[in-house]
């Protein structure tokens, strides 16, 4: 918690020596077979009545027995995973670099009369306040009653953002189409590279199209680029900037930026410097969100979260599932050398799923020194990968069952689907695949299963060892029961506290970016010197050579 380094707890070291001794013997295959009830007892169901969720996680198919367990939880304990995680939930400015609290919680709290945490943090008492204000102007867009510059409703709307001013609205407008408002369209553009921006505005009317510039500090220079651009495009037929109102609105913290680009602060759903731009989508960032799928929507979203910052608030560590989760990727990852974590919804309104978490995971925990500035002698957050089954199974799972690497992998899957076409068929065989995946990986195929199989033709010793699979390949299996805004709320805040107790036991810090920041300043300084081959100075001969190449075929 105050950035001691995990290799200097006593359990961390149990660890590394129970991984020695004990590796031959986790063998998936054995462990099932000597206990009938693995699965009851490596398996927890989370629920809440509000809204009515229910999320079952399955991590009896990890390479663990009570033993690894009992380290795993012991180091949680030693490293003071609980009084950390009750230092976010009341205020404290764990993100110690920038001397912030870190309160993605409050944005998703009710009012202590309403059961919400107690938090006292400038900011905190003004969340309802804006959440009001978002929801009167998304009522007010989707009714049709906001107006475009010439009378007419808004039909489109375009969020203009990056990171995590983007990634979390996009992931969960696709994850929550079901919901949505089918007649508004949505895009999102991100990137600096114009083509993101150009090809959205093709398909845009200047008179119907709602912008939404969403940058937490509003100086995100591809943000400011492609709102000033989309700006320029508006005032080509709308000409009188006045009409900027009713086309432009802002999501930020910065109310000098916003007023200076030319929005009203009436027009500005404002956040705090507590609110992580990975962990914002349920602020102001979320205005595409409502405008998607509706206010009450939204709420249940929020809703969800919530239930499960209460569940990892107030369980046991043995019984919680974000400390379960963060504890077996812990596992793999500093004691199996696994460099990945693979995230693998069967649920194709979930294939944003792996890359918000990403940014989520790796911006958070992609950290090589301690919070009091030593340098690790551990692994700290792993690569997040992955994409909605079954296209991985087509693509990427070849190397996860027989390569050569480790990949953890956890597979989550609705019990029932939004879109039962052919009578259920298709979510039929979408599932058999999910349960098939982590059965496969555990168990594998031997030698003698492939020889039977083979018949005459396992005289081909190169077939039969290429038709092998070892298996014990470790996974979380996760169901609930639909993916409804609730759940989805649930399930992302299952994995930022994972991330947060990795973090707590890595004695990292997960709330702040440094390490963004290089690039950035060192582009700003190239752009001035792209002009001309002169300008050119200060760089290595390749960075040079790179520039110059680009100057001399430049047209
Ligand atoms: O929301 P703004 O301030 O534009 O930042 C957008 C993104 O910028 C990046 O450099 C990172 O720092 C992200 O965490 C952040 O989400």
């Amino acid at each position: 918690m105050d950035g001691k380094p995990a290799s200097q707890y006593p359990s961390w070291k149990k660890l590394e020596q129970l991984q020695s001794s004990k590796k031959a013997k986790l063998v998936l295959k054995d462990l099932f077979a000597s206990d009938p009830s693995r699965f009851d007892k490596h398996s927890l169901t989370f629920k809440s009545s509000s809204p009515d969720t229910e999320i079952l996680l399955d991590y009896s198919k990890n390479l663990v027995d009570d033993e690894v367990l009992s380290a795993l939880f012991a180091l949680a304990r030693e490293a003071n995973v609980e009084a950390f995680r009750d230092a976010m939930f009341s205020g404290k400015h764990i993100n110690t670099s920038e001397d912030r609290a870190v309160l993605h919680i409050a944005l998703r709290n009710p009012t202590p009369e309403k059961g919400g945490f107690k938090i006292s943090e400038p900011g905190v008492s003004e969340v309802h306040g804006v959440l009001n204000h978002m929801k009167e102007f998304s009522d007010s867009v989707r009714s049709g009653a906001w107006k475009g510059y010439t009378g007419k409703s808004i039909d489109t709307i375009v969020n203009i953002g990056i990171g995590g001013s983007d990634l979390g609205p996009v992931m969960v407008c696709e994850a929550l189409k079901h919901y949505s408002k089918r007649d508004l369209k949505m895009h999102f553009v991100s990137n600096i590279d114009g083509t993101d921006l150009a090809e959205v505005l093709h398909s845009c009317n200047r008179e119907t199209t709602l912008f939404i510039v969403a940058s937490k500090t509003f100086t995100t220079q591809e943000t400011i680029t492609n709102a000033e651009s989309a700006k320029s495009w508006f005032l080509e037929t709308a000409k009188d900037k006045a009409h900027v109102a009713k086309h432009f609105v802002a999501l930020s913290t910065n109310t000098k930026g916003v007023t200076e680009f030319g929005i009203s602060e009436a027009n500005m759903f404002a956040f705090w410097d507590w609110v992580g731009g990975r962990y914002s989508l349920w602020s102001a960032i979320g205005l595409s969100i409502c405008l998607s799928i509706g206010y009450e929507n939204f709420q249940q979203l929020l809703d969800g979260a919530h239930e499960m910052d209460k569940h990892f608030v107030s369980t046991p560590l043995e019984k919680n599932l974000p400390v379960i989760l963060a504890l077996v990727g812990i596992w793999y990852n500093d004691f199996y050398g696994a460099q990945t974590q693979a995230l693998l919804p069967y649920d194709q309104y979930m294939k944003k799923f792996a890359d918000y978490f990403q940014q989520g995971d790796m911006e958070s925990n992609g950290k090589s020194v301690t919070k009091d500035g030593s340098r690790v002698d551990f692994e700290t957050g792993p690569i997040i990968w992955g994409q909605s089954g079954t296209n991985g199974q087509h693509a990427f799972y070849q190397l996860i069952h027989q390569g050569t690497k480790l990949i953890p992998c956890d597979f989550l899957a609705p019990v029932e689907t939004l879109n039962p076409i052919a009578g259920g068929k298709h979510h039929e065989i979408l599932l058999s695949n999910f349960f098939a995946q982590p059965e496969a990986l555990a168990f594998g195929k031997t030698e003698q299963e492939v020889r039977n199989e083979l018949g005459a033709a396992a005289s081909n010793e190169a077939l039969v060892k290429s038709k092998i699979f070892e298996g014990n390949k470790p996974t979380n299996s996760i169901m609930f029961q639909k993916l409804t805004p609730g759940t989805l709320g649930a399930l992302v805040a299952m994995y930022e506290h994972k991330i947060h107790v990795q973090g707590a036991i890595w004695g990292i810090n997960s709330y702040d970016q440094m390490g963004v920041e290089l690039g950035k300043v060192l582009a700003k300084a190239i752009l001035k010197q792209l002009g001309n081959e002169k300008d050119v100075s200060g760089h290595d001969s390749s960075t040079t050579g790179l520039i110059h190449f680009y100057q001399k075929h430049r047209k």
